[in-house]
């Protein structure tokens, strides 16, 4: 049987892991991921790239503590093998404070993160205005870095990756038997799903290289994330706000936040400032749909609106798409084998 064609739309975080899972997991197919942006000017590279799960409220939890698992597991494994510079992957230990008790003092991802226990008084005291605390050790991944491996890794494989903007879908009929639509935020006019909304998040990432223990807000809006090539100061979250240009008033606020829990930070050096729009949504859409045009079919497996826990999921989001296109493979070549007897 002749090899099945996938297109994936999209070559952020999550069409490049998805096309990396279908691509090594399926042998009868080729792949190509085709995308109007690339690292670095993607969403995927301005995030922190911290593994520390935010919940889709559409979701089963026992869902997405498997997809966090799968996602953790895979990048401790890369992080303790010789690829761990390569890909950008760091283990990283630190604090998630809260100036009041969560409702979640055992969140659901508490025994996937490495040696989780609530902070001591002692740890707290660096922290007046904060009344209780969690210790981990997560994984981060250098987004930039992450992409770029994912990137050559579906080049090594022999698949292939072209720079083109889709307008509609239908395009891609006469070439791909399948099409695997991952274009994040892209979604809302590809599709036309009103479901996604942007959630705008400006960062700043300086350079800090003393810097080595992460400390996040539990508000969820402070954060200090020490990764390998510099810090990533966070940040902010401004639902239904397009805007890429950067906000110095937020920036100022962004740096005194900061500068408020590591007081250090002051003397950081070479700060840019970067900003993405994180593609939300109640629920992750992963999905088949079979669009039907002037009696023609396109088999499409959609697999985005990760929001703000891309980095966190992506493993497992891509393992579950590729689950689907081995479906629709499957029914494909049910339907021709039908056609021919
Ligand atoms: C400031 C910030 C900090 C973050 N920090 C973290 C974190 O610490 N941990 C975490 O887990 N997550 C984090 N995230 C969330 C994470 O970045 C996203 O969940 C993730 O990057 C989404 O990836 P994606 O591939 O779906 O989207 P994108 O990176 O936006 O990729 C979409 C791709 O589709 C392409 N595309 C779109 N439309 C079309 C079209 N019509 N034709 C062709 N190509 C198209 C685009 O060019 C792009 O290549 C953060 C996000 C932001 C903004
Ligand atoms: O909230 C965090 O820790 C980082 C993040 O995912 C974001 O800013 O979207």
């Amino acid at each position: 049987m002749a090899k099945q064609k996938i297109a994936v739309v999209g070559a952020g975080l999550i069409g490049l892991s998805t096309a990396v899972y279908i691509s090594e997991s399926i042998s009868k197919c080729s792949v190509t991921v085709i995308s109007d942006k690339f690292t670095p000017n993607t969403t995927s590279d301005v995030a922190a790239g911290m593994l520390i799960p935010h919940t889709y409220q559409g979701i089963p939890i026992h869902q997405q503590k498997q997809w966090f698992r799968e996602t953790f597991d895979y990048l401790f494994e890369i992080n303790n093998s010789s690829e761990a510079s390569d890909a950008g992957i760091n283990l990283v230990s630190g604090w998630q404070i809260f100036k009041t008790i969560p409702d979640e003092v055992l969140p659901f991802w508490s025994d996937v993160v490495l040696g989780f226990r609530s902070m001591t008084e002692e740890e707290l005291k660096k922290f007046p205005q904060h009344r209780f605390g969690q210790a981990f050790t997560t994984l981060k991944c250098d987004c930039p870095s992450y992409l770029l491996w994912l990137e050559k890794r579906l080049k090594g494989n022999g698949s292939q990756v072209y720079a083109r903007r889709i307008e509609d879908l239908w395009e891609l009929h006469s070439k791909y038997d399948i099409v695997v639509n991952c274009s994040g935020i892209g979604s809302r006019e590809l599709m036309g799903d009103l479901e996604i909304y942007p959630v705008r998040g400006q960062v700043l990432k300086v350079d800090a290289p003393w810097v080595n223990h992460f400390i996040r807000d539990g508000d969820s809006l402070t954060y200090i994330y020490p990764g390998i090539h510099n810090v990533t100061l966070g940040g902010t979250r401004q639902k239904d706000n397009w805007s890429l240009s950067p906000d110095p008033r937020s920036s100022k606020d962004i740096f005194d936040r900061c500068c408020a829990l590591e007081p250090s930070l002051q003397r950081a050096q070479d700060i840019k400032v970067r900003v993405g729009l994180r593609p939300s949504r109640l629920a992750v859409r992963l999905q088949k749909e079979i669009l039907v045009h002037d009696g023609k079919k396109l088999t499409v497996v959609h697999n985005y609106g990760h929001g703000s826990g891309g980095f966190s999921v992506h493993r497992g989001t891509a393992k579950e798409a590729a689950r689907l296109v081995g479906e629709c493979i499957a029914a494909l070549e049910g339907s021709s084998l039908k056609a021919k007897l």
